[in-house]
Parts: structure tokens; C-alpha cells; sequence
């Protein structure tokens, strides 16, 4: 089991000063969504540069042309690449495609998606690396998590790994290892740690423990 750090509310070099406090702790690190709309690719490469001994993601939550966007990810020295299951098809298997030419791993975003087992098995036969059932901000303030999605995903996919994101706390880890998913995406419950390295490194012993 993976642990992945998500920075969403940070500039570059106060992204890259935070991932210094917990690097040991973290497989993967997450550039997010609004990181890349404030500053674009650049993010990646500055991330991939500053720590090249791991993995980085580019929460791009691509919607369409995934084979362009994918390249232009991969150039930039991202490791995988985010795309949502509500694309089309087309969409995921160009992402796809596009991945295994510069060697990258796409994880499929299910933010949003409603049939969400029968998504599962269609992403799946797709050929994806990851699978991620999420619960966004915006349904996080309405009290909701992923952690019943992740079971049931974890029921019908045969192929690709399984992920879960959206709100996870030190407090909540336990019944989220629980269920055994392959990647445990962490965002504010580092972040927002009054000590992030402590935290992180609680997060790891429970994530290897499992
Ligand atoms: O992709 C995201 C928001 O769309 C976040 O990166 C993800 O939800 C993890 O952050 P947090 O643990 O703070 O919810």
C-alpha cells in the first residue's frame, strides 16, 4: 500500500518546502488541480527536479483529448497522470495509450461518476493502472467520504489497482486500510497538521503495518 501526498493550496517552493518536511513518509507526490491551473506544468518539473527519488502526479483530471494531454504531462516528468472515468472511452484509452509510450501510469479519477461499479469494470477492461474512487470538496462540506465507494470497487475490479482520496485523517485512516486499497491519497490531513512530519510518519506505520 502507497502513500500520496496531494498539494492543492500551495505555490511551487512552498510546495517543495512542505514535501521536505515529510519526503521519507511518502511514496508518491500529488501536483493538484489548482496548482496546475495557478502554475501549470512547471509545477511538475519543478517537483520532479527537486525530488526526483519519487513518484509525482499530475492531478490534471483530464476530460478530453487524452493522448495530448498525457504527452505533454509525461514531457513535463510527471509519473502518472490523473483522467476522469465520466470521459468517453476514447478519451482514456488515448490517455492510456499515450502513457505506456513514455513508460507513465494513469490513475482514473471516479469523482462524480454515479454507476459507479459498472464504470469500474468498464474503466478496468480499459487497461488503467489505478482506479481511485474520490469524494471532492464540494461533498466533503456536505459530510460525505469515498470509503463505502472504495469497497464496492474493490468488488469488481480484477485488473487495475484500487485508490481512494477525499478528506482522509489520521482518525480515519484505520477503516480506510482496512479495506485494503492499493493507494491512500492524503491532501489537508498532512497539510493541515499542526506537525506534518509526525503525522506522515504515523500515516506510513499504519499504511505498513497493514
Ligand atoms: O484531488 C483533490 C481535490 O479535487 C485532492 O487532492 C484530494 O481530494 C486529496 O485532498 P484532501 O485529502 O485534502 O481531500
Amino acid at each position: 500500500m502507497k502513500l500520496q501526498l496531494a498539494l492543492d493550496l500551495v505555490n511551487i517552493p512552498d510546495g517543495i518546502a512542505l514535501v521536505r518536511e515529510v519526503e521519507q513518509y511518502v511514496d508518491i507526490v500529488e501536483i493538484g488541480t489548482p496548482i496546475v491551473i495557478n502554475e501549470g506544468l512547471h509545477a511538475v518539473r519543478a517537483m520532479k527536479e527537486a525530488f526526483p527519488h519519487l513518484q509525482v502526479l499530475a492531478d490534471l483530471k483530464v476530460m478530453d483529448a487524452g493522448g495530448y494531454e498525457v504527452m505533454k504531462a509525461s514531457e513535463a516528468g510527471a509519473d502518472l497522470i490523473t483522467v476522469l472515468g465520466a470521459s468517453e472511452d476514447s478519451t482514456i484509452r488515448g490517455a492510456v495509450a499515450e502513457a505506456r509510450k513514455h513508460g507513465k501510469s494513469i490513475l482514473v479519477d471516479m469523482i462524480a461518476v454515479k454507476d459507479l461499479e459498472q464504470r469500474a469494470r468498464e474503466v478496468d477492461a480499459l487497461g488503467v493502472d489505478y482506479i481511485c474512487v474520490h469524494t471532492g470538496y464540494d461533498l466533503q462540506a456536505e459530510g460525505q467520504n469515498a470509503f463505502d465507494d472504495l469497497r464496492r470497487i474493490k468488488a469488481v475490479v480484477k485488473q487495475a489497482k484500487t485508490a481512494v482520496a477525499g478528506g482522509i485523517k489520521l482518525g480515519t485512516l484505520p477503516e480506510v486500510v482496512a479495506a485494503q486499497p492499493d493507494l491512500v491519497i492524503v491532501g489537508g490531513g498532512i497539510t493541515g497538521a499542526d506537525d506534518r512530519a509526525a503525522t506522515a510518519a504515523e500515516m506510513r506505520r499504519l499504511i505498513s503495518g497493514a
